[in-house]
């Protein structure tokens, strides 16, 4: 039997583009044909910081109602940029091997930076790791709020308008602008785009939660033949490291601007368990916005809070929450300075039912 074209919806940006047509690669491996449908989203036509557009699914809402319309049948989108709140009749059908989860420095190496260095980037992610960087170089690091996309941002660098620029490696290396052959933790150096770059360790710089991974959705209603043959992209270590990161982001009540960066790994595998390890921070600033009664709180505290998790689960989600609760009692039992008084907890109970379940 001979299936009708799959309909890949995603993003026009290059980049998803680029995303789109790997999948369609690795369909067309299994003798799946499709096609692609470029939509344009609010991401893409309003030009404000993704902080100010506020809200969810920036790049993601009108591709998942292309989805529920019944326009393109697989919608591709970085996992990073998908909200963790699921939507009826969405499913995540697969996640494809993930890429490299590390963020690269372009425009300047890691021993270059020098004090009052000016790195563009528009993720208060990137922002307070980058401020905690210059902290341990005792230097001054600038983040400069930037966006649009990769080769965009690149050129801001050659502008002048920056002196560097903060880039995921997967995206990159999608765009064919990073080579294949950097691996390891190490903080490795690399040329960009004639540009000298550091693709950064996670010790220095963790990533957003599912970087580097590509989310396959479908609609429940697409038939059997069709999903079975997403559903045979999936790599349950990517999946299962991935939903761990976004378990961890998703009961801080905490969405894909917030200054979290975590990383999970599957150590081994016994039966339906995991053996997880979770390494993340939180920004403090992340504190002021969570609702009212900690505005008066440790607001003012700076830095970074650190968090190292390792455990076994038969739910990467629930073990990504529970490290978050912890980090969440941690943090609000910390000693503030300046003699403010604390709330005990957050004002109503993290939501850490959201991800669908492996
Ligand atoms: N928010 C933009 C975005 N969404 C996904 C990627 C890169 C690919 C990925 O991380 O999976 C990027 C660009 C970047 O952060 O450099």
């Amino acid at each position: 039997m001979t299936l009708d074209p799959i309909r890949i919806g995603a993003r026009r940006s290059p980049l998803a583009r680029a995303q789109a047509d790997d999948v369609a690669a690795l369909l067309g491996a299994a003798g799946v044909p499709s096609v692609f449908v470029g939509i344009t989203t609010v991401g893409d036509v309003d030009g404000r910081a993704l902080t100010e557009i506020g809200g969810t699914g920036v790049f993601t809402s009108a591709v998942r109602e292309a989805l529920a319309d019944g326009r393109i049948d697989l919608a591709v989108h970085s996992l990073k940029d998908l909200p963790t709140a699921p939507v009826d009749g969405l499913v995540l059908a697969a996640v494809p091997p993930r890429e490299d989860t590390r963020d690269v420095l372009v425009g300047l190496r890691l021993q270059d930076l020098r004090d009052g260095v000016r790195i563009g980037t528009g993720a208060p992610r990137r922002a307070v790791q980058l401020i905690e960087l210059g902290h341990r170089l005792q230097i001054v690091i600038e983040p400069v709020p930037i966006r649009g996309n990769v080769d965009s941002r690149i050129a801001k660098v050659r502008a002048g308008e920056c002196d560097a620029v903060l880039l995921a490696a997967a995206g990159l290396r999608r765009l064919g602008h990073l080579p294949d052959t950097l691996e390891g933790s190490s903080n490795s150096e690399t040329v960009v785009n004639g540009l000298p770059a550091s693709v950064l360790s996670e010790e220095l710089m963790l990533p957003a939660p599912g970087q580097g991974a590509l989310a396959l959705e479908t609609h429940e209603s697409l038939s059997p033949p069709r999903a079975n043959a997403v559903r045979a992209l999936n790599d349950p270590v990517s999946r299962a490291e991935s939903l761990a990161e976004r378990g961890f982001l998703a009961a801080l009540e905490a969405g894909c601007t917030a200054p979290v960066g975590a990383r999970a790994f599957v150590k081994s595998v016994r039966g339906m368990s995991l053996d997880l390890t979770l390494a993340a921070v939180i920004g403090r600033t992340y504190l002021s916005n969570l609702s009212e009664p900690t505005k008066s709180g440790p607001t003012a505290t700076p830095g970074l809070f650190r968090l190292q998790r390792r455990g076994a689960t038969e739910d990467p989600v629930q073990f990504g929450a529970a490290a978050a609760r912890e980090a969440l009692t941690e943090l609000l039992d910390e000693p503030v300075p300046d003699g403010h008084v604390q709330r005990a907890g957050p004002a109503s109970a993290p939501n850490t039912e959201r991800e669908n379940p492996l």
